[in-house]
Formats: structure tokens, sequence, C-alpha cells
């Protein structure tokens, strides 16, 4: 078992560490026998050009020949991992031009085909790769590896994201309703991906079948040289975080990025590519020319005194991995190129990018973090997850009043938080029951289906047609606005009206933007609680934002559909009642 060693000493241990780069050489394909093959591994450590004798004089941690196995690669990186349980974030990042193998080192073979996955096979799937994980790749053994390992007191997250054409995609919601998501950076998280699904994992199982649904989600094309190309950028998150304080009053938390890059590509002149095709080139090749610009003025600012500007912001791969790259994290770099001639050009490219980061320092220190301090904002944050999440619960069919209660509850709850110092016995019941809440909402959420890959479009195909959203043609959320204090309410397909709510200045304001609806004093009454409600809410929420918390996380709370359904406006009937208190009210603005 990995020892978690949180001594005091290594709490406050910060330390200089170069990123580790490793070379890996495929072997030729079946579609390659025959083709002469250029470059060989050394001593496990060079890289040497068979036609010229020439040696590369660059050392790696480990050059890794063609007959490498699976297992050895992961054995390489095991530090990495076993660290993840004292606090420290790791990276380990594949990169290398299309088809030269770093999907194959990342995940494995092509278990989809072997194994012909399906809901079917799910249940023996795990028990099948554990028997047998030959040709399993870093992530599924990082799985393994983790869970046989798995200290007391720690839980463990889980997400899976994409970046395609510079956008952001959770890969572990539904592909057909491709929600962009955006880069925010906070004291707190560092640089983090806002509305990220993290989903608590208990078990290898778990995890394995969310990486099987989010590899499911990516988008792959056949290209001249692979034919199941990934054209776009992952990373397959595990956040490993304790539960229990420890005597120093300390916690632990840690992130591990497992990143797959797309592999950049030659663009033959002679091939027609279609349009699609070639805005993805361009993409991928303009972002993995950022991140060889980052990794040469990282290189260069380690040697001169003089610093260069990092141009991390050039793009979403390198502002994602800024912290990978130039912050906190080890780091390790396996370079993946091909052996034959053919790929010669990409090769030496390759090498040099490798050549380059082999260069690059970064300083590392644990993840701790006060349990009476930050923890408490840390609760808070993760309140807004669940109160999120309680929305989605809704979704799926909770009944308005039990939602209602609970938001409220836990705003009574903050409010108390926020007098009291949290004890450290307080503080661990807290992250306990954050961590069941949000394995019970799982539950809630995806039930019997929990894994199961079809469940996804199943929650969507269901909230579209209960809730207003797009039909297959038109997939997209009804863009809802958010400004402040702005909200619109997305009430479902069969009412035509819209509601705008706004709050200003202290008053809540009703304004119909389209049609007229007749409204009962009752349900009038019943709407201005619910403003006057959902109001304090939002204080609450402000309140969140100056502790510099993910104000953008309001965002998405608010803009859920949530109690706003349940003014079932009836755009039939219109009174003039109402048609007076809309003009009151737009000349209160
Ligand atoms: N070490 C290896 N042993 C056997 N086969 C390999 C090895 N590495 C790669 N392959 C095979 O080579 C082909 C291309 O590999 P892979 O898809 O992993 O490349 P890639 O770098 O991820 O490409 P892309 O960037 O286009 O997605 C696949 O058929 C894969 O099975």
């Amino acid at each position: 078992m990995y020892q978690s060693k949180q001594s005091s000493k290594q709490v406050q241990e910060e330390r200089k560490q170069p990123i580790k780069v490793s070379i890996r050489i495929r072997p030729l394909l079946k579609k390659e026998q025959g083709q002469e093959t250029i470059v060989k591994s050394e001593n496990k450590k060079f890289v040497v050009f068979e036609q010229s004798t020439q040696i590369l004089k660059q050392e790696f941690d480990r050059v890794f020949d063609d007959q490498s196995l699976q297992v050895e690669i992961y054995n390489n990186l095991n530090e990495c991992i076993k660290q993840a349980f004292d606090g420290f974030n790791g990276t380990i990042l594949a990169y290398g031009q299309t088809g030269s193998g770093k999907t194959y080192t990342m995940f494995g073979s092509d278990w989809e085909s072997q194994m012909n996955f399906s809901i079917n096979h799910q249940a023996t799937y795990c028990a099948d790769l554990k028997s047998d994980i030959s040709f399993a790749g870093i992530i599924p053994r990082v799985i393994f590896g983790l869970f046989d390992n798995l200290p007391k007191n720690f839980y463990i997250y889980c997400s899976f994201l994409q970046i395609y054409n510079e956008k952001i995609y959770d890969l572990l919601q539904d592909h057909k309703v491709p929600v962009q998501l955006n880069l925010h950076e906070s004291k707190l998280d560092g640089i983090y991906v806002e509305n990220l699904t993290e989903y608590a994992v208990n078990n290898y199982h778990d995890c394995l079948t969310l990486m099987k649904r989010g590899e499911r989600n990516r988008i792959v094309r056949q290209t001249t040289m692979n034919l199941k190309s990934s054209r776009s950028h992952t990373i397959f998150q595990l956040i490993i975080e304790t539960n229990k304080v420890d005597k120093h009053g300390v916690l632990f938390k840690s992130k591990l990025n497992l990143c797959d890059l797309a592999g950049s590509e030659k663009i033959n002149k002679l091939e027609v590519l279609s349009n699609d095709h070639f805005v993805e080139l361009k993409n991928i090749n303009q972002s993995l020319t950022t991140l060889g610009k980052v990794i040469q003025n990282l290189s260069q600012n380690n040697k001169n005194k003089q610093k260069l500007p990092i141009p991390y912001r050039e793009s979403k791969l390198t502002r994602l991995l800024q912290d990978s790259l130039g912050g906190n994290t080890m780091t390790h770099i396996i370079v993946n190129i091909a052996p034959n001639i053919y790929n010669i050009d990409e090769t030496v490219s390759s090498l040099k990018f490798a050549q380059r980061a082999k260069n690059v320092t970064i300083k590392i220190q644990p993840n701790k973090f006060n349990a009476n301090d930050q923890v408490l904002v840390n609760k808070l944050i993760k309140e807004i997850d669940y109160l999120k999440s309680l929305l989605n619960m809704k979704r799926s069919g909770l009944n308005q009043n039990d939602l209602h209660f609970k938001l409220m509850k836990i705003q009574e709850e903050n409010e108390r938080l926020r007098e009291i110092q949290l004890s450290n016995d307080d503080v661990e019941k807290i992250i306990q029951e954050n961590r069941k809440m949000k394995e019970e909402i799982q539950k809630l959420q995806q039930q019997s289906s929990f894994g199961d890959p079809s469940e996804s479009s199943y929650i969507v195909k269901k909230l579209q047609s209960e809730e207003g959203f797009g039909s297959e043609g038109t997939t997209e959320r009804r863009p809802l606005v958010y400004n402040g204090m702005f909200i619109v309410s997305n009430p479902g397909n069969q009412q035509k009206t819209e509601v705008q709510v706004r709050f200003k200045d202290g008053r809540n304001q009703l304004q119909m933007k389209k049609g007229y609806v007749e409204i009962s004093d009752q349900q009038e009454q019943r709407q201005k609680r619910f403003l006057s409600e959902k109001r304090r809410v939002m204080e609450r929420l402000q309140y969140l934002d100056q502790l510099q918390i993910k104000n953008e996380m309001t965002y998405s709370l608010l803009s859920q559909p949530s109690h706003f359904n349940s003014f079932q406006l009836n755009e039939g009937k219109k009174t003039t009642k109402y048609k007076q208190l809309e003009k009151q009210l737009i000349q209160k603005q």
C-alpha cells in the first residue's frame, strides 16, 4: 500500500523538480510492414537515428523501444501517482503526431472492438479488464492503482473533458447537447473549468465506466495516418482528497490530470479536406504550436536571467495546463514517435519539443489547507455545487417543495457556519456529508443506470421533452441571460411565454416579454413570494462572490429552470389587470 507521509516537514516543503520526459517509439503497424525504421532506443536513455548513426545528445528520463509493454510505461510513472496521496498534483501528458500511439499509451488498445462494449457487457467488462490488463493503458492502470492502494480516509472524484476547436466540453455529459464550458481562475482552485461534472467514485468499476463513457463521446475522424484519429485534446481528471484532518490540522487535496493530446497532422497538398477537417487541423496545430512556445519560453527562462513572457493564454490547452507546465504540478510528458522514415519530419519536431521540455523545472509543494480557515470557504463552494445538483435533481422529478425547503435549510446552515469557528471534527463531518450528498444526488440522477453508456442521452431526451429544451434539430439550450441580477426563466415548450425577472435597487420587478397572461391575486402573491425568496438566495450567492468564490457558478445555479417553471402561465387568457401590472413594473425600471 502507498504510504501517506504527511509530516509537518513535508507540508512546508517546496521543491524544484524538472518536468520528466520519456520517449515511446511505437512498433511498425501492419500496414507499414516492410518500411524502413529510422529511430531506436540506446541504453533506455537516448534516441539513435539508425541511418546516420547519429545519437541525439539529449538524455531523457526513459526511452521505450518498440517492444516496450504497457506495464513498463506505467511503472515509470508510479512515483507521480504515489505522491498524489501526499497532496502533490500530477500531470501525465501524451504528446506526438497523429498515429504515433498517444491514445494507445493513455487508454490502451482498442477494447471497444475487442470487447464489444455495451450495457450487457458492462458487468463483465471491468472484471475482464482486471484479470488481464496487459493491453490497458495508463489511465485504467492509474485507476486500478489508486483504488487498490487507496489509504483510509481518502475520497476520489473524477471528471473528463475535451478541448475541440478551442472549445471545452464535458465528456461525461451528453454530446448531443454540447454545452461549451469556460475557464476561470480562483485563489483556491487555480485554473478550473466552470460547471465540469465531478463524480464521486467509490471503486474502479465506477471510474472505468466513466472513462469508457467519455471515450465514447470523444470526437474522432479517419485521417491518412490513423483510422480512428482523436480530434480533440482530452483530460481525464482524478481528484484525491483526505476526509480526515491530520494531527497538524491539515487536509490534503491533489489532482491527477491524464491528458491525451490530439496529434499534429501534416497538410497533404494533394488531399482534399472537408471544411470541418481543415478547421480541426488548424486548431489542433495552433494549440500544439502554442504548447511548443510555452515550453520553449519556459526552458529559456530556466537558463536566462531575462524572463520571457509565457503565452499560456493563447490557447485553451496551455491555459488549462498552466499549472502543469509552469506551476505546482509534477509533470511527466510521454512523447510518442512513429519509427518509419515516412514520419521523419514529425519525429524530429517531436524530439525537439521533448528536448526543450526536459529543460523546464517546476516548483512543487503539496496542496494542503488548514482545516480551520479555508475549509469553510470550501464548504460553501461545495454547497453551491450541492444547490446546482439539487436543481438537477428537481429536473429528474424531485418535488418542488422539497427542493425549496432544502435550499432554505442550506441558507440557514450557511448563516450559522459564518458565525462559528469550526472544529476539526466539524470539518470532517462536513466533508463526509458533502460526499454523501453527492453520492445520493448521483444515485437519484442516475438511479440504476449509473454508468450505462446510453444513460446521458436518455436524461437529455427526458429533459428535452419535459423542460422545453430544443428537440433533436435544435439541441442547444435556449440562452439564458445573466447580467448581474438578471434571470430569464425557461418554461415548457408548450408555453410560448417567457418571463423576465429583474431585481434592482431592492425591488422585485416583473416584466412580460412576449404575450400576456391571466394571473390571479393568489398567483401574483406566489410569484412575489418566490421572487423575494430567490432574491435572498441571490444575495447569499453574491456574498459568496465577495469571498472570491467561483462567481460564475451563480450563473448556472440561477439560470437553471427552477422555481420559475412553476408559474404555470396561461397565454390564452389575458387580463387588463396583468397588463397594468406589467406597465407599472416596466415604468419602474
Ligand atoms: N505500442 C504500440 N503497440 C502496438 N500498437 C500500437 C502501439 N502504439 C500505437 N499502436 C497502434 O497504432 C495506431 C495509432 O495509435 P493511436 O491511435 O494511439 O495514435 P494517436 O497518436 O493517438 O493518434 P491520433 O493523434 O491520430 O489520435 C493504433 O492502431 C494503435 O493500436
